[in-house]
């Protein structure tokens, strides 16, 4: 039996808000929402959408390290697994907290299903089954800008599951934010949904190959062997790139302003103010979960770079193994740009001098995340990473990561691969949002 009411049909068919561009017959409609802002606000109804009986929704509280825990404990059994279920991400508190409480952050986008207690009213909290989260965010898509939310965390215990419960979640998300006078959002998922506006693929690059083996990760090349796998992933001690150092608060303006302009070239895009910045690469909440670094020469930031922790469970090993994994996160370099100096450059020359350029910032990330003992260093194919991603040994994964607009019609934005789902640098330009 269903525990959800489903919905009843809608009278009408209900407009698809992830579209691209072109209408029924062909015709290229313009860029822009889909649904008017004033019809979204007037559909949103004062109440929560009904739950059936035994659950009831609730706010996480990601104050309250009780609540915090609870939320870690539902990810930690019941969030994405890899294709194979061989692995599950394991989000820690410190990342949750750090990701949902940006600056701007609202308490009613942290979004629960509860258990209904046995004491009814006011009795003991019920068990936490299922999450949907919204941080804000102002995204450029093109040359519009947005106040948007940006949707993640998407949870349902697995008992629950294929009972409908996710649309109702999404419908609960979407009434608050349109209740908060928001009316776009973005979000990545792997599963194939109607229309996405990009689609990236994930690589990983092995820093402790053997690890890799052993925890069945990574497998055993035909004609290879561990010793020459080992060899072709082995890497400096220490980083090579001149001025190359820890980034740190007095570095947020320089920073702010170089990844502001490096952004500009990408289709979709975040604005980051001063204290989104610090949020996001150097502050407390930060701590132990990103790390970010810059390049100073003469004075001035002219690089910087970032990755975060993000651990995986091994589902299939007996002792409770795990994947330290690191993330390339955001890097900006003014290696893109031509300088004043020199006349104006030819585009592929100023692309080899952004490759080379970033192969090194890249290289050294490389060998500062092995120095931390992380395991493996992901990336996916957004901003430039095409342009490093072979040379510096990252290996396709085996998924897609689909990026949606929900509520904005826009034209298609390259993902960094080609229609082979194959690498490609002819194909930049597009998804320049890192998406946790
Ligand atoms: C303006 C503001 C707007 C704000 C909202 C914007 C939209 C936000 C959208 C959410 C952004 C999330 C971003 C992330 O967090 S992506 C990560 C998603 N989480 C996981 O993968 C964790 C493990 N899986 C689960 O917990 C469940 O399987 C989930 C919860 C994923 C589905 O639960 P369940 O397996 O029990 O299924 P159901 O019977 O309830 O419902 C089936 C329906 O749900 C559609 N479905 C399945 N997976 C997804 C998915 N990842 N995004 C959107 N829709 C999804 C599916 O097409 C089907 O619809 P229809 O085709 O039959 O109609
Ligand atoms: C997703 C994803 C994968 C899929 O493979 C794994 C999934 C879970 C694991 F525990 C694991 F170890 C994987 F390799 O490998 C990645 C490598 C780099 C970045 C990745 O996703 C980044 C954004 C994920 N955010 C929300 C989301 C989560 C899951 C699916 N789609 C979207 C991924």
């Amino acid at each position: 039996y269903k525990f959800w009411n489903t919905q009843p049909v809608p009278k009408f068919r209900e407009p698809n808000l992830l579209q691209t561009t072109s209408g029924e017959n062909g015709e290229s409609l313009p860029e822009g929402p889909i649904l008017p802002d004033k019809i979204c606000k007037a559909s949103a109804k004062p109440e929560p959408e009904k739950l059936l009986e035994g659950f009831e929704w609730c706010l996480v509280d990601l104050d309250d390290k009780e609540e915090l825990q609870e939320l870690y404990d539902l990810l930690y059994n019941h969030y994405v697994e890899d294709t194979d279920g061989s692995f599950r991400f394991n989000y820690s508190t410190q990342f949750l907290a750090w990701a949902l409480k940006p600056p701007g952050w609202r308490k009613d986008w942290h979004i629960g299903v509860r258990t209904k207690s046995a004491s009814g009213e006011g009795g003991k909290k019920g068990k936490l089954v299922a999450f949907i989260a919204g941080i804000p965010v102002t995204l450029k898509v093109r040359g519009s800008k947005l106040q948007a939310s940006e949707i993640n965390f998407l949870t349902i215990h697995r008992k629950l599951r294929s009972k409908r419960l996710a649309p109702v979640l999404i419908k609960e998300v979407t009434r608050r934010c349109y209740q908060n006078g928001v009316y776009q959002a973005l979000y990545t998922a792997g599963t194939l949904l109607p229309t996405p506006i990009s689609t990236c693929r994930y690589f990983h690059r092995s820093l402790d190959w053997e690890h890799l083996y052993k925890t069945g990760f990574s497998h055993m090349p035909p004609n290879s062997s561990e010793l020459r796998q080992k060899l072709k992933y082995k890497l400096e001690a220490q980083p090579g790139t001149k001025g190359l150092r820890a980034m740190t608060r007095e570095d947020v303006p320089g920073v702010r302003e170089l990844l502001g302009r490096y952004l500009e070239r990408f289709h979709l895009r975040q604005e980051f103010s001063e204290e989104e910045i610090e949020h996001w690469l150097c502050s407390q909440a930060s701590k132990d979960v990103v790390w970010s670094y810059v390049v100073e020469q003469d004075g001035k930031v002219t690089d910087f770079m970032s990755y975060y922790l993000l651990e995986s469970t091994v589902l299939r090993g007996t002792r409770n193994e795990t994947i330290r994994a690191a993330y390339l996160y955001y890097y900006a370099t003014d290696a893109a740009f031509p300088s004043p100096t020199s006349p104006k450059p030819k585009a592929a020359s100023l692309q080899a001098t952004l490759k080379a350029r970033l192969e090194l910032l890249v290289h050294d990330a490389l060998i500062l995340a092995k120095q931390d003992n992380f395991h493996v260093f992901n990336a996916v194919t957004l901003l430039d990473n095409p342009l490093f991603l072979k040379e510096q040994k990252f290996e396709p994964g085996d998924g897609k990561l689909h990026y949606y607009l929900f509520n904005w019609r826009t034209a298609l934005l390259p993902g960094g691969v080609n229609e082979a789902n194959a690498v490609d640098a002819g194909r930049m330009g597009g998804v320049g949002i890192v998406m946790l």
